[in-house]
């Protein structure tokens, strides 16, 4: 897979990947969360999730074999991304109706800085917006224009923020100053504007495939959406006693 043709917006570095699995490999895979395994959901306060893969600590992984279900995508994405310096070994499984969603937040420090999230079921927008505050003044190489731009600063803002159309089966991969210096979230909303978002040959061919759409571009969330983040922590712990 030639990774860099599916790189989409201007900022460093979002790939977005539609139909990286298909419609059967979907069905699978929604089998298998839904399945027989009621109890490893945990219930927040705007969603579902499962955990795969061991308890993720400030300090490292304490790790839990993933399921060959779950390993036959993460090694998937491991080889055709090239991204991951050694296996995906976390999987956080989140399910979100379409009146949920997950706070703008940035992952944490124990992860690699390369997210991939497969989505099935529903469609939804993702929102990333810079988080200025979160860059100490040494990564700042321009201080001039800091102090030039500071009535600028919101307008800055919002001129950096950005929005990804996820269709279910795509593959969403962020990593280097979207990873570090953006928020990511999803609007508790049923309805969702895709007007801007950076993937727009992705968002054409959703508006031109509904009729009941209008031209305002706006996502009517009526099914459930389930998406698998999966992620590198890099240090593991083989014993939880030994830290
Ligand atoms: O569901 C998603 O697409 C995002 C999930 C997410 O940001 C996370 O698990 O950290
Ligand atoms: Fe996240």
């Amino acid at each position: 897979m030639e990774l860099e043709s599916f790189r989409v917006g201007l900022t460093p570095t979002v790939f977005y990947i539609p139909g990286f699995i298909t419609d059967q490999e979907q069905t699978q895979l929604l089998d298998q969360i839904y399945g027989g395994s009621g109890s490893k959901w945990k219930t927040l306060k705007n969603r579902r999730l499962q955990n795969w893969g061991g308890m993720v600590h400030e300090k490292g992984l304490v790790p839990q074999e993933l399921p060959s279900w779950l390993t036959k995508i993460t090694t998937k994405i491991h080889e055709s991304s090239g991204l991951f310096p050694s296996a995906i070994n976390h999987v956080l499984i989140n399910e979100y109706h379409p009146d949920q969603g997950i706070m703008p937040h940035q992952d944490g420090p124990a992860y690699f800085p390369v997210v991939a999230i497969l989505s099935l079921g529903s469609p939804v927008v993702m929102d990333f917006s810079p988080h200025l505050r979160l860059r100490s003044s040494a990564d700042d190489d321009d201080i001039s224009s800091d102090q030039s731009g500071k009535s600028g600063l919101s307008e800055r803002d919002n001129q950096n923020s950005f929005s990804v159309l996820m269709m279910p089966r795509s593959l969403l991969i962020f990593k280097d100053d979207t990873y570090s210096d953006y928020l990511h979230g999803i609007s508790d909303s049923p309805t969702q504007c895709y007007k801007q978002v950076v993937n727009e040959a992705e968002a054409s061919a959703y508006s031109n495939g509904d009729s009941s759409k209008d031209g305002d571009k706006i996502l009517h969330r009526d099914q459930t959406r389930v998406s698998l983040t999966c992620r590198l922590v890099p240090k593991v712990h083989k014993n939880l006693f030994r830290f």
